[in-house]
């Protein structure tokens, strides 16, 4: 059944893990969600000991769990569209996919294929990667960074921009997904390029639309993929087209990582500033 709006504020879920220093994870996505004019929910998949500088440790709710507190959204609260995160293992997946496939109801799902932090660490354990894969088709757009649309589409990692569309175009047809190719691994100069992949519709090729924004100069990037997925998925229970949410949160993000320099939160990367435009 396809989703209709009827709230002036829409419901916007994430399923991810946490960051108790409020940068990445639930944190981040309940922070965009708000900035993005809407109701933000959380559901738990893995409390995450981290912190700007590094990944510590990976606790996992038991299945019954994160199953209850599943159903304990959806039984009771209408949700407009769904951000994933972070899913660890194998289990976690299945366990999102068996609720997802239970729902009557299928909203916008923005799937953001988290597998590695900002510092490196792990996310997702490497037995879990073709059940995630297995994921996919599920959601309406996926949003990976280089390093992921490299393990998604079962390449080596692009180094230019040709070669992520390429990598994205292959991903979009084979799961029938819209693909937003995140470009800030990239080493393209002055200017960071995103890319929104259409699949091939019949007798047609795959659509690309280019989004570029200036380079910010900073290390706070933390949480700038959650941050970025929670947000397209806000904006898509508000109506927006895909295209229009990009334009909005590219522009967004830049204002968010120049604001990042208003914060004092850690020694390592530090957050981006969610609300740099609200707070005048
Ligand atoms: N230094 C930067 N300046 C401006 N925008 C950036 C910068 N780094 C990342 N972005 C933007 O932030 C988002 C996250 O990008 P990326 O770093 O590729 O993903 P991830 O955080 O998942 O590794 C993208 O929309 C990207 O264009
Ligand atoms: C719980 C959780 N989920 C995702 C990320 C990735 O964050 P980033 O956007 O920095 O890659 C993270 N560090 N922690």
């Amino acid at each position: 059944m396809t989703h209709t709006l009827t709230r002036p504020i829409p419901n916007v879920l994430t399923i991810a893990g946490t960051d108790p220093t409020g940068g990445a994870g639930i944190q981040a996505d309940l922070k965009s969600f708000a900035a993005h004019r809407s109701y933000g929910m959380s559901v738990v998949t893995a409390l995450v000991a981290q912190n700007t500088q590094g990944v510590r440790e990976i606790h996992l709710p038991p299945m019954s769990f994160l199953s209850s507190q599943l159903r304990a959204v959806s039984d009771d609260v209408a949700i407009d569209a769904v951000k994933i995160g972070m899913l660890g293992t194998a289990e976690v997946v299945e366990t999102v996919a068996t609720w997802w496939d239970g729902l009557d109801d299928h909203p916008p799902l923005v799937l953001d294929p988290v597998m590695v932090a900002t510092s490196g660490d792990r996310l997702l354990v490497a037995e879990a990667e073709e059940a995630l894969i297995g994921f996919v088709h599920r959601a309406d757009l996926i949003t990976p960074n280089v390093p992921e649309l490299a393990l998604l589409a079962g390449a080596d990692q692009a180094c230019t921009a040709q070669e992520l569309v390429a990598q994205a175009e292959a991903v979009a047809d084979a799961h029938s997904v819209q693909v937003l190719a995140k470009g800030g691994h990239l080493d393209t100069g002055e200017e960071v390029t995103d890319l929104l992949i259409s699949p091939a519709a019949a007798g047609s090729r795959a659509q690309t639309l280019s989004f570029s924004s200036p380079r910010v100069h900073t290390r706070n990037t933390h949480g700038t993929g959650c941050s970025v997925s929670a947000a397209l998925a806000a904006l898509r229970a508000r109506g927006f087209s895909w295209e229009a949410a990009v334009t909005t949160v590219k522009e967004w993000m830049t204002q968010a990582l120049q604001g990042s320099e208003d914060l004092d939160v850690g020694a390592g990367h530090g957050p981006i500033q969610h609300f740099a435009q609200l707070w005048v």
